[in-house]
């Protein structure tokens, strides 16, 4: 669904920051991606949802190349990759709920928005629904952005650093929920620094662990 073939990225008036990156990511599989900070782990999941295109090499998005992808193709690829950024962002003047249902919205998808309780009760926002964002905790905003990224039912999951706030008991929240999609048959990536996280999910489920190292993309080893 997602392929590299040697991707190398570098911004402009940068250096290369990713060489000769090849990537794939199958269907239903379960991966980490991690690496020193600045290495490229925000940079890496942005080229896997074409909002970056590679300096050099192929990258592909379920099926289509990135370089000759129309407007169409990318909103489409868009649709089928749900995003936790790192940075998450809410309107603020606009409750969780609407802030979740937004993706909807803006599809013109809005006669979907039928109860939504079902969603944000297993993100256990269910009584946060009418609350505003900034009287969300750290833990509370990474559910409801969560919630935000599954909304239009994707098939890829991206989460930028989800546990990078929370203490650790939030920590494995959100990793069961994101171990829940991928037992239901969705692919998902997750960029940490949290070696013990990783640790964790090993024990429940089969993950590959991706490094960023000097640039190059490496499997890392079993010894973590
Ligand atoms: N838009 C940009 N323009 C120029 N340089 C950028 C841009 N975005 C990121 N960089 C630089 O690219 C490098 C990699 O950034 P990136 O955010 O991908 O790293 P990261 O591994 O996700 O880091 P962290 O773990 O700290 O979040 C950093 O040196 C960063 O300053």
């Amino acid at each position: 669904m997602i392929e590299f073939e040697e991707v190398s990225y570098g911004y402009s008036g940068g250096g290369p920051l990713l060489s000769d990156v090849s990537l794939k990511l199958a269907p239903g599989s379960f991966h980490f991606l991690t690496g020193p900070s600045g290495a490229g782990k925000t940079t890496l999941m942005k080229l896997c949802y074409g909002a970056l295109v590679p300096t050099q090499g192929r990258a592909a998005l379920f099926g289509h190349d990135v370089r000759t992808m129309t407007r169409d193709d990318v909103a489409e690829a868009r649709r089928r990759i749900g995003v936790v950024h790192q940075d998450v962002q809410f309107l603020d003047h606009m409750t969780v709920i609407e802030n979740v249902a937004l993706p909807l919205m803006v599809s013109g998808r809005d006669t979907e928005l039928q109860d939504l309780s079902d969603l944000m009760g297993w993100v256990g926002l269910q009584d946060q629904m009418e609350a505003l964002p900034p009287e969300l905790s750290g833990g509370e905003r990474q559910r409801a952005a969560l919630a935000r990224a599954v909304i239009m039912s994707p098939e890829v999951i991206l989460a930028d650093e989800p546990t990078g706030n929370v203490d650790w008991e939030m920590s494995l929240r959100l990793l069961r929920l994101l171990i829940e999609l991928n037992r239901m048959g969705k692919t998902v990536m997750i960029a940490t620094h949290d070696m013990n996280l990783i640790r964790q999910a090993k024990a429940q489920v089969q993950a590959r662990v991706l490094r960023i190292s000097d640039r190059r993309l490496q499997l890392a080893g079993a010894d973590l």
